[in-house]
């Protein structure tokens, strides 16, 4: 008799575990620990000032995790990070492209940088920005789309490389509702798709009770689990308040 194969589960998209980080004397960042599990979408929720983008920055190799351990997909970013980075795309919250250029040669660019030739350049534009509900814009400027357009080829440039984790730093900041409903429906639409998400906001109606969440309060995980399950009856602005003594 054979005995079945052992099954062996999937490492999560997204590990870390007893991360610290200290600007100067201001810790910033206090023992932190959480998974994201793959093709989900999770908030980093935290008020201004919590860490997120101290955290954002270790998960994208700015600082090196000292002490802490972070690993992507399994792989340790501070043993391997080149291996750890290929698996990650990144919307940072300050915006780079060039407004003279169109969408499409502002990714072509990028592609370059990843190494990708000519042909599997457009064809990974087209499905970057098909994602993104973008295809018809890949001919105009990026000076003359709006706010929302913008972040959002940011968000289809970061796909470019078919990462399978997604960390995205306060991607709405400064758009206007429409907009930020918009994008944020786009993403949770990737995750669908079985990209993990990684979403660092202080706006908790960017949230869904489906999702996952990690609440950041002072550099330390307050809270970590599906939303609704962690907020029961408790309107999400009233739980987040309780726990931060932070408006959403
Ligand atoms: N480069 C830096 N030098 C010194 N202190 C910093 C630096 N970056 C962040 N801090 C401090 O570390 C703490 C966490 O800041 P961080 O920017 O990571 O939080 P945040 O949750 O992203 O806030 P925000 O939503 O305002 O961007 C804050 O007290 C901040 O003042």
């Amino acid at each position: 008799m054979t005995s079945p194969a052992p099954t062996v589960a999937p490492a999560p998209a997204l590990a870390v575990a007893g991360l610290s980080h200290r600007w100067g004397a201001k810790t910033a960042l206090d023992g932190v620990g959480f998974t994201l599990p793959a093709g989900r979408f999770c908030a980093l929720l935290g008020p201004n000032g919590a860490g997120k983008s101290t955290l954002m920055a270790v998960l994208t190799g700015l600082i090196r995790p000292r002490p802490g351990v972070v690993t992507v997909a399994g792989v340790d970013m501070g043993r391997a990070p080149r291996a750890a980075l290929a698996g990650i795309g990144v919307v940072f919250q300050q915006p780079t492209q060039d407004p003279d250029r169109t969408v499409a040669a502002n990714l072509r660019y990028f592609a370059a940088l990843q190494g990708l030739g000519r042909a599997e350049t457009e064809a990974r534009i087209e499905e970057a920005l098909t994602r993104l509900g973008m295809a018809e814009r890949a001919g105009e400027k990026v000076g003359k789309l709006n706010g929302g357009h913008r972040r959002r080829m940011e968000i289809a440039r970061a796909l470019i490389h078919r990462p399978r984790l997604l960390l995205l730093d306060e991607p709405t900041v400064g758009l206007d509702a429409p907009a930020r409903a918009a994008i944020t429906a786009h993403v949770h639409d990737l995750a669908a798709t079985g990209i993990s998400v990684l979403w660092a906001t202080h706006l908790v109606d960017e949230l869904r009770d489906t999702d996952d969440m990690v609440l950041l309060h002072r550099g330390r995980v307050a809270a970590a689990g599906a939303v609704g399950a962690l907020r029961g009856a408790t309107p999400l602005p009233d739980w987040f308040l309780a726990r931060t003594g932070a408006a959403a």
